[in-house]
């Protein structure tokens, strides 16, 4: 675990969130995919307790990567391109989950959401004093987003891995990028790219009316 933690960098993670918006304003998935892959391996840097998350992540992320692995990989190449698809040919669930339980559509919605998340998380440990808990701007941030699409059961055992997390400034320096100040820096550069990956797939689900599939 220690040694996973020496080889991630979350400078790598941001690259790949700032390669995710082509000059078309479209959502590239692979990219998208290698940043919540590179989360993924930082969370299981910070702990067992965080297994429940990342084990969940890493089903969502394996689904679409499938879809990306598949004889329909050329549609899954945008999430535009994706939702584009999928509507086309009713392989989404609008209602309840019924034929297409694991549809691109709703999967990546859930890891849309939970890049909601994450922008605020990243946002409040940026403008955060130095002594501040990084355990309060995680459940602040996440009780101000992706709790809202949880059931209680998750939301409490969220809460317990929470009290875990390290301080503010030993959060920063585990991230590998340098000193907490570097952090900062790095994160300033990065957010407005992951800002904008979000408002784009916002304004996309919003559009097609998907914002809520089951
Ligand atoms: C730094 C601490 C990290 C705290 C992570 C906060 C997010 C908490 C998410 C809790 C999710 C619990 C697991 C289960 C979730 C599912 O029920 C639920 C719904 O799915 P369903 O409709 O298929 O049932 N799934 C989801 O909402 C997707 C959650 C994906 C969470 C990925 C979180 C990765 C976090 C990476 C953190 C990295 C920290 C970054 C700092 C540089």
């Amino acid at each position: 675990m220690a040694e996973e933690a020496e080889t991630f960098s979350l400078r790598e993670v941001l690259v790949a969130f700032t390669a995710c918006v082509s000059e078309q304003r479209e959502v590239r998935v692979d990219p998208y995919l290698a940043g919540w892959k590179g989360l993924v391996r930082f969370l299981n840097c910070l702990g067992t307790i965080f297994s429940f998350i990342s084990k969940d992540a890493v089903t969502k992320i394996e689904i679409i990567e499938n879809y990306r692995n598949s004889d329909q990989r050329d549609k899954y190449l945008t999430v535009q391109s994706m939702v584009e698809y999928e509507l086309a040919n009713g392989l989404v669930d609008l209602q309840k989950r019924s034929e297409h339980p694991n549809s691109g559509c709703r999967t990546f919605l859930r890891l849309h959401r939970a890049l909601h998340w994450l922008q605020m998380f990243l946002e409040g440990l940026r403008t955060g004093e130095d002594n501040s808990k990084t355990s309060v701007i995680c459940s602040e941030t996440y009780d101000a987003s992706l709790a809202n699409h949880h059931p209680w059961i998750i939301r409490k055992a969220a809460g317990v891995a929470f009290c875990v997390l390290p301080t503010r400034n030993t959060f920063l320096e585990t991230m590998n990028v340098g000193t907490a100040e570097e952090a900062v820096a790095m994160l300033g550069d990065a957010l407005p790219y992951i800002c904008e990956v979000y408002k784009i797939t916002e304004e996309l689900y919003a559009q097609h009316k998907l914002l809520d599939l089951p």
